[in-house]
């Protein structure tokens, strides 16, 4: 049974899917030697933000399979290293969207009216209603910085609540943002006009320190600011200085450039600031729904099913995986076949999708193809997820070209793999009951189905030539199962496709090179 480490806080649910298909073992507040030395006995890891998961915890998971994130950012996972490790990683997009806007919003609220310090005061026994006098956020003008789940959640409450909207975020469109009732401007128009701002981008390194000292000195000195997206993303330093210099009128943090937050001169600000500790996705609701959401991609994966929302394997969604999967097995013997028929080491491979496979999505294609053409090197260590990156690695060019007008078959596939001992080129396509077929070797159309050994040769097309092969064959006990010659011409060149019942002994392949006529011979293990 596969095993599930659960390193943070996640609701029952999460644990109750997972619990059909593996042990699960929940450990919170591991430090990283203590995670780094569990990790090796898992197939999978669920997490919050409360477990960063660096490099060194990615290598020491040797067994891992898939790295679930029960929530939205993956800024806590080396993401480019599990990628490397051939290790698929999820999270909920949508999960928590609602329960991070309304924290939000319950921020702009709070801080226009000093809800947490007024309650704080009637606490400590006092009444006093002067401090407290706020302001009203209708007819204000909110900024939103990142239009995308979050940020349109909260400006279609915004504008319920009579705030003008701008938004900055460069990859949407102006349409996109008129039809949330959204004005598209430029970061610093944002920062000169806006009453409010609140951001709701991912961490990145172009995120980090947006928000800086020569930013916040662009906001107007009533003018608010909202982080519930990541730490770091405001520079808090240059944040507290503006604030004790009156630069702008106050601040709203629930995430912090680490955490949990330590030493901090956001601490001792006033009223004007309020600090949660990373409480956006702290529902109920959200809990259930991320826990839910990502323990049935954690159970798919170790199932051997495709997950959802992976955020290293874009475009190998199961919808789109469904309709592929006949075609992705021809795409990965093809791959396979090609690689060992090329030899050597591969600089280029050109992918051509012909035929009703000849349109945008079926680029998985390509990567079953790669993950093939690896497979002699890498063995079991490739897989869907790390295929491209290893190809990149290793200088292996691919380029993808398509072509609808081939229509020998619904949909076919065309390989060619150039490398050090030169240029070979495989074509398959599936036939009515979907079997694959090999339908084309160097050029030359052949028609039979793949076989786990095999053997093909290039040779002169003239009589005589299959008995000898045959009887060498025979001299070596190599049981030939079937075989076929594809010509062009005849008596001219030709190839040969046998399949065999075992793999070709040793020194066997130089033997066939010697048959007057056959002028190269490959075997291969597919
Ligand atoms: N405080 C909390 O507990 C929670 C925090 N979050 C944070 O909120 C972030 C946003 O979440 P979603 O809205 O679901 O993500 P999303 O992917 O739907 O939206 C992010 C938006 O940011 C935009 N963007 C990316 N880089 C940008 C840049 N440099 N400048 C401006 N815009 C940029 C993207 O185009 C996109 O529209 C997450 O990445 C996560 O870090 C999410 C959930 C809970
Ligand atoms: O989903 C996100 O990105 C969050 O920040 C939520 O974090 P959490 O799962 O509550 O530790």
């Amino acid at each position: 049974m596969s095993k599930v480490l659960v390193s943070d806080p996640i609701d029952q649910a999460g644990i109750d899917i997972l619990s059909q298909v593996a042990t699960v073992d929940v450990k919170t507040n591991l430090k990283p030697a203590e995670l780094i030395e569990i990790i090796g006995e898992y197939d999978a890891l669920m997490i919050r933000s409360g477990t960063q998961v660096s490099k060194e915890i990615i290598e020491a998971g040797t067994q891992l399979k898939i790295i679930g994130r029960a929530g939205v950012g993956v800024d806590n996972v080396d993401v480019p290293a599990a990628t490397r490790q051939g290790i698929v990683v999820v999270n909920s997009p949508e999960g928590n969207t609602i329960a991070a806007a309304e924290h939000a919003l319950a921020m702009m609220l709070s801080l226009s009216r000093y809800i947490p310090d007024a309650n704080a005061s009637v606490k400590r026994n006092e009444w006093d209603r002067k401090t407290f006098v706020g302001a009203e956020v209708y007819k204000k003008t909110l900024g939103i910085v990142g239009l995308g789940k979050i940020g349109s959640h909260v400006a279609g409450v915004a504008r319920a609540m009579g705030m003008r909207l701008l938004a900055f975020d460069p990859f949407i469109s102006t349409e996109r943002a008129e039809q949330i009732g959204c004005q598209l401007v430029d970061l610093d128009l944002l920062l000169q006009q806006a009453d409010y701002i609140t951001l709701h981008i991912p961490k990145t390194p172009e995120t980090t320190h947006l928000i800086n000292a020569e930013r916040l000195a662009k906001m107007k000195p009533n003018a608010r600011i909202i982080n519930c997206a990541r730490g770091g993303i405001i520079d808090e330093d240059a944040l507290a200085a503006a604030l004790s210099e009156g630069k702008i009128a106050g601040a709203a943090l629930d995430v912090y450039e680490s955490e949990p937050l330590g030493e901090s001169k956001l601490r001792s600000l006033g009223k004007e600031v309020i600090l949660t500790p990373h409480l956006g996705a702290s529902t109920t609701e959200a809990q259930v729904n991320v826990a839910i959401d990502v323990a049935e991609q954690i159970r798919d994966v170790l199932l051997g099913l495709a997950a959802r929302s992976a955020v290293n394997i874009p475009g190998l969604n199961p919808d789109v995986l469904e309709e592929l999967k006949p075609y992705m097995q021809l795409a990965e013997t093809l791959g396979r076949l090609v690689g060992q028929l090329a030899g050597g080491r591969v600089e280029l491979l050109n992918v051509r999708l012909q035929g009703e496979l000849a349109t945008n999505k079926s680029q998985p294609l390509v990567v079953a193809a790669l993950k093939g053409l690896l497979y002699q090197a890498l063995r079991e260590r490739v897989n869907y997820v790390n295929a491209t990156i290893e190809a990149k690695e290793r200088g292996i060019r691919v380029i993808e070209t398509r072509d609808a007008s081939v229509k020998d078959y619904a949909g076919s596939l065309h390989l060619e793999a150039t490398g050090s001992l030169g240029t070979h080129s495989v074509t398959g396509a599936l036939l009515g009951d979907g079997e694959i077929y090999l339908t084309n070797i160097d050029g030359f159309p052949i028609s039979v189905p793949p076989s786990q050994y095999m053997v093909f040769t290039l040779h002169r097309d003239m009589p005589g030539i299959i008995g000898k092969l045959g009887s060498l064959l025979g001299s070596f006990n190599v049981n030939i199962a079937s075989m076929q010659v594809g010509r062009k011409i005849v008596r001219g060149d030709a190839v040969m496709a046998l399949s065999i019942d075992d793999p070709l002994p040793d020194g066997i392949l130089t033997e066939i090179i010697k048959v007057p006529g056959i002028r190269d011979a490959y075997t291969v293990t597919l």
